[in-house]
């Protein structure tokens, strides 16, 4: 039952791909990249004056002169004044396109989800996917905006800070900067630890949404076997998991930072010592050095960010490595360029010769030919697992035959455009999944319609009666899974969706589950009134629609075994009729 696979991983991704895949989401806004990156530069260049400031104001305090302490005060609070000012112009110019990436990128992966290829859908998790774009896309969108608008500033305020030092004394800096490397290279070799354990650390997540996802879901089935302590034993289980996995990530930055903050340190202390002698040796002057530490001391600062978003960075690869997952998953085959469109329909269906499988060599229909006049009702009758679901799967083209041709008035549905093809023939699914939102809504299911026509596909539906008995009418509110209407109210409106675009075709995958009598009654007078003047191809469980259809399809096995009315098939004494035997033995005597 529980947690079906995840999407399977894209290969690892480098920063440079990275930011390929992410600057076309970006380049809509570079005006605005522009104008904070002036501002960047502000903020950064404001750094170096501070430090010069601070190497006159440290010997005059010194030597106890306010009159230049006051004098150099007032001067580097005009800078920080500006400094502060460009900060936050940089912050909010650079904020907004950041989100709009996050948001673009959740629109891309929607969209490709929408797109995506029926098997390759059915074969992910819901909870996975859910996760993967709620929490992955979001922590994606944190580290853009922590790449652009902290990141950013904080690299280049090193390198401003550190061409400073430079130019105040070459030795010493040269000294500083041996430090550098040894710093860059525990830093990276960090972050590939840190990102290989915060992918596993996703990935549990992951596992647990999709757990989570399931056990929503099958709560009331999972009380009704009293296996509450099975599946809390699960869930357990993927806790702890995660936990661990988590764990390892936390200490691996738990290290990580006492590591750096060390080596800084004792660079710190080092380089007072080199002072010191450079002082000796008359090649620096006091004022110099103050300067230099003073520039020192700012250069913690960006380290400490650029350690923590270097982190981070690696931790959003992980995630946008997990969205990419979802780009490479097959997508349904797009419509032809040329396809025309399909005017006025009629309802004439024809499989020819149709084999299909859904994995190579395990056949699920074999050489299916099979005619539907506009207008006829074919009920498909069979044990579980004919292959009736599927029929009805290549003729919406959620699936596509790989041999023999499916026509819909004459047009191969190949050449069809998918949108078109999906009006003209409509799906009564067996569990009649209805999205939340207002009864109106539900029946119009994202199509332009008028609440005059929404009506009276509710009343062919049967359904109109006891929506305008809601306080609220069509505008009442459905909860999320239909849980405030009954099932037979939810079949209803269902059969109401179907019927709204008036379509040529319906496909009715009758509900199995027990409905009262009067609920069926009120289920079957919709259905009825909706069938009327349409072609209809039924998964037949009830007698009734067996027994009104103009004719039975009985597959086995993905074969068409059987062929003709009620009575034909009864007078045979055949498959069909052995099957009534066993169903509705009861309903026949
Ligand atoms: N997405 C899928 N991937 C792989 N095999 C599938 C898939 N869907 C169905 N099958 C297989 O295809 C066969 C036909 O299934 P199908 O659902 O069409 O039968 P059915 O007649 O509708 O059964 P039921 O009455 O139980 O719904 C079964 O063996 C099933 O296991």
């Amino acid at each position: 039952m529980l947690a079906s696979p995840t999407a399977r991983p894209a290969p690892p991704a480098g920063i440079g791909s990275t930011l390929r895949r992410l600057w076309p989401l970006l380049r809509p806004h570079r005006r605005r990249l522009a104008a904070g990156g002036v501002c960047i530069l502000v903020f950064v260049l404001c750094w170096p004056l501070l430090a010069w400031l601070a190497g006159r104001l440290i010997p005059a305090i010194g030597a106890g002169n306010v009159v230049v302490t006051l004098q150099t005060i007032l001067a580097a609070l005009a800078v920080f004044v500006v400094q502060k000012a460009a900060q936050f112009g940089q912050d909010t110019l650079l904020a907004a396109p950041a989100l709009h990436v996050s948001q673009a990128l959740r629109h891309e992966l929607f969209a490709r989800l929408q797109r995506l290829d029926f098997n390759a859908l059915e074969k992910l998790s819901a909870g996975d996917l859910t996760y993967r774009l709620t929490e992955d896309a979001d922590r994606v969108g944190e580290v853009i905006y922590k790449t652009i608008q902290d990141t950013t500033p904080s690299a280049l305020q090193l390198l401003a800070v550190l061409g400073y030092m430079v130019w105040l004394d070459g030795t010493l800096a040269l000294a500083t900067l041996l430090l550098a490397p040894v710093v860059a290279l525990l830093v990276s070799g960090f972050g590939a630890r840190v990102m290989g354990a915060a992918e596993r650390s996703q990935q549990q997540v992951s596992e647990l949404a999709s757990l989570l996802g399931e056990a929503i879901a099958g709560l009331p089935l999972v009380r009704a076997f009293a296996a509450e302590p099975w599946l809390q034993e699960r869930f357990d289980r993927e806790i702890a998991l995660h936990r661990r996995a988590r764990y390892r990530t936390l200490r691996l930055l738990a290290l990580q930072h006492p590591v750096v903050g060390l080596l800084e340190a004792a660079g710190i202390l080092a380089v007072l010592l080199i002072g010191a002698w450079r002082i000796q040796s008359g090649d620096l002057n006091s004022q110099g050095f103050s300067s230099y530490v003073a520039a020192l001391l700012m250069l913690i600062d960006p380290i400490a960010h650029l350690t923590t978003n270097f982190n981070e960075f690696q931790q959003g690869q992980a995630s946008l490595q997990r969205l990419r997952a979802i780009e490479l998953e097959p997508v349904e085959t797009p419509d032809r360029a040329d396809a025309p469109p399909l005017g006025p329909v009629k309802g004439a269906l024809v499989l020819e010769d149709v084999s299909f499988a859904y994995s190579p060599g395990q056949p699920v229909l074999h050489r299916v030919d099979l005619r539907v006049h506009p207008g006829e009702v074919v009920a498909l009758v069979g044990p579980s697992g004919a292959g009736k679901s599927t029929l009805f799967s290549l003729l919406l083209r959620f699936n596509a035959c790989q041999q023999g041709r499916v026509l819909l008035d004459g047009h191969d549905l190949a050449d069809l455009r998918s949108r078109d093809l999906r009006r003209a023939v409509a799906l009564v699914p067996q569990q009649s999944s209805i999205f939340s939102g207002s009864v109106a809504e539900a029946i119009a299911f994202g199509r332009e319609a008028s609440p005059e026509a929404i009506r009276e596909a509710a009343r062919i539906a049967n359904a109109d009666g006891f929506v305008q008995n809601l306080p609220q009418g069509y505008a009442s509110r459905i909860e999320e899974r239909g849980s405030n209407f009954s099932g037979g109210q939810l079949q209803r409106l269902a059969i109401a969706r179907a019927v709204l675009g008036n379509p040529a075709v319906l496909l009715l995958d009758e509900a199995t589950s027990a409905l009262d009598a009067e609920a069926e009654e009120a289920v079957q007078s919709g259905l009825e009134a909706a069938m009327a003047g349409r072609t209809v191809l039924v998964i037949a469980h009830r007698l009734a629609t067996v027994q009104n259809a103009d004719r039975i399809v009985v597959l086995e096995a993905g074969r068409i075994v059987e062929e003709g009315s009620h009575n034909q098939l009864m007078a045979q004494a055949g498959r069909y009729r052995d099957l009534c035997e066993r169903q509705f033995i009861h309903l026949e005597s």
